[in-house]
């Protein structure tokens, strides 16, 4: 059987065997060729075959054999090619099973093939590439990409599939040739509507949840462990954030701009322990408890994390970071040198600053230190910071709030806030008691409180500095707060000489109540008939000096004609006449 000639290998270029030279002499084997005899064509009567290799694959003289992945692989054995007239890369097999009698191999060119992956919700999706024909031959609305494919099967029992069949790896061929050629030998169905035509593979698992910290600070495939830790970072709970400048201080500690290895940006801020008595810690943890609270208010800055570090004594805060604080930015914007009032931006923030108290109140809670300092522009909304001495209040709507001697200016603190109650407290509590007092001052404080301090503040957008920053004795300033008989004064003019609207000066007094019960809140504050938010809303009119004047003239006019007096169903008409009459010569054009 062995001879020392070399073995005939096919030369799929034109179709014909050739015989090709070899290096090294060759056993003679028995060729699936020899079965089919020579160059003469392929003969009916061949002794049939279960399968048989095409050459020698150990020949070294030849190109290793196409390499295809295993779903190509795997999807060429599942499936039947059947070859148009493709002269090039013959494989030649039988198939056995498709009839007893053995007729004519099948000849069958080498698909080639292009797997395109497009990711679909995690799960990688495979795609070949249809010949233009077979777009033709499907209008688009009967796409039978879904559907499985029907090839020529090219496919020997025993043998392990059609790619290991191809003895020759494929030429690089036209754009044409290249593609596949599959042919759909089943009868074309339309797709199945969405709900059923959807791949059935079971879904990935959900990713892993993630804390909010996590969510924030994560950086891709990078472990924060192993950062390194330079002189200008930071370290909270193992995590590293860069330290890129300071955001601004308080009477507890500076408050730094960080990134975190995720680039993001947060502010962080640290209290010195070292300096801080009993109430300021207990403010501290106040603080962390009141911010997690509130962690899905929008209105507040959120809290993503916090350390005490016991090496260095000291707090860490790490929260959103806002562009700018409400008094840098009434300090660019309202300088009562270069400014004139303008009354669409005071609007603007008047209404952000009620929308951040309007968030904690109905948490019922109280912030106890509004000041614009403690408001931070996140990308053009304000929200809320600091709360240090904020308390949640009970059902007697005012808590008791312990002040430290940290406290700075009393600019815009409420005439209550400013009263020692400690007196009463003291007196109600009895001497025994007075013992286990908390150190510090304790003060009744409510919702109203709050609104006051938000009077202070539109004040200051308004006339430049809150209502009893003229007196420059601290002393003085606060006695005077608390003193009814010290009248606020509302001049007409504002920031560079510009007229205050009756609807802002009406909302600043009714803040500035020294009667608590008596100021509005904050709803009643935001209500949409407000004449200072919407000047427009309700049914009021806005009538110029010039215009009430006609009117007095008319009036005046009506007595001086010889009809004598007005009855009374006469005077209690002109107000609506007047109205109407107003009403409609403002209302033209
Ligand atoms: N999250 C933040 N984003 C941007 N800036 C901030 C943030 N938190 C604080 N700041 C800046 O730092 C300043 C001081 O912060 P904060 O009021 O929290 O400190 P504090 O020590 O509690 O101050 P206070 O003496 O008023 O109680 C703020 O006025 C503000 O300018």
């Amino acid at each position: 059987m062995a001879t020392a000639s070399p073995t005939p290998l096919p030369s799929y270029g034109n179709g014909r065997i050739t015989r090709q030279p070899s290096m090294r002499p060759m056993v003679r084997r028995d060729s699936p060729l020899s079965a089919l005899g020579h160059s003469s064509g392929f003969s009916a009567n061949a002794k049939p075959l279960q399968s048989f290799d095409v050459g020698d694959s150990s020949d070294d003289e030849r190109p290793q054999p196409m390499k295809l992945s295993a779903y190509t692989e795997a999807l060429l054995a599942q499936n039947e090619v059947k070859s148009p007239d493709r002269p090039k890369k013959l494989v030649i097999s039988r198939n056995p099973s498709a009839s007893n009698t053995p007729k004519h191999d099948t000849i069958t060119p080498a698909p080639s093939i292009r797997v395109k992956r497009v990711p679909l919700r995690g799960a990688p999706m495979r795609r070949i590439k249809r010949t233009p024909q077979g777009d033709e031959d499907h209008p688009p609305s009967q796409d039978q990409e879904n559907l499985p494919m029907s090839v020529s099967k090219v496919h020997s029992p025993g043998k392990p599939s059609l790619v290991e069949s191809i003895s020759k790896p494929l030429k690089p061929q036209s754009a044409k040739d290249s593609m596949i050629q599959i042919h759909r030998e089943d009868k074309l169905v339309p797709l199945q509507p969405m709900s059923t035509n959807t791949p059935h593979r079971p879904a990935p698992p959900p990713p892993p949840k993630m804390s909010i910290l996590e969510t924030a600070t994560v950086a891709a495939g990078a472990s924060t462990t192993k950062t390194k830790r330079r002189k200008n970072t930071f370290v909270v709970n193992g995590k590293a954030y860069t330290q890129l400048g300071k955001l601004g201080r308080g009477g507890s500690g500076d408050v730094y701009r960080v990134m975190a290895e995720n680039c993001r940006m947060f502010a962080l801020k640290r209290v010195k322990l070292a300096d801080a008595d009993e109430s300021a810690v207990r403010g501290y943890k106040g603080e962390i408890d009141l911010l997690r609270k509130l962690e899905n208010v929008s209105r507040v800055v959120r809290l993503y994390d916090w350390e005490i570090d016991e090496k260095k004594d000291c707090l860490s805060f790490l929260m959103e970071m806002g562009d700018a604080d409400l008094d840098r930015i009434l300090k660019t914007r309202q300088d009562p040198e270069t400014h004139a009032l303008d009354i669409p931006f005071i609007r603007f923030y008047w209404k952000e600053i009620l929308e951040c108290v309007l968030a904690i109140h109905e948490h019922n809670i109280v912030h106890s230190d509004l000041k614009p300092a403690n408001f931070v522009s996140v990308q053009g909304t304000l929200k809320l910071i600091d709360f240090g001495i904020a308390d949640a209040i009970q059902i007697d709507q005012t808590v008791n709030v312990h002040r430290d001697s940290h406290v700075g200016t009393p600019n815009y603190m409420s005439p209550e806030s400013l009263s020692d109650t400690n007196v009463h407290a003291r007196r109600t509590s009895g001497p025994s008691s007075s013992s286990s007092a908390p150190e510090g001052k304790i003060m009744k404080l409510g919702k109203p409180s709050d609104v006051w301090s938000l009077g202070c503040i539109l004040y200051r957008m308004v006339y430049g500095k809150p209502p009893f920053a003229h007196i420059p004795n601290q002393i003085h300033r606060v006695m005077a707060i608390i003193n009814p008989a010290v009248a606020i004064a509302y001049p007409d003019h504002g920031i560079g000489g510009v007229r205050v609207p009756w609807g802002l000066k009406r909302t600043l007094r009714a803040c500035l109540n020294r009667n608590s019960a008596l100021r509005p809140t904050i709803p009643q504050l935001l209500a949409s008939d407000d004449p200072f938010l919407y000047p427009d809303a309700g049914d009021d009119l806005v009538i110029s000096q010039e215009l009430l004047g006609q009117v007095i003239q008319r009036v005046a006019e009506r007595f001086r004609e010889d009809r004598g007096m007005p009855d009374e169903e006469e005077i209690a008409a002109y107000a609506g006449n007047f109205y109407g009459r107003i009403r409609e010569l403002l209302e033209r054009p």
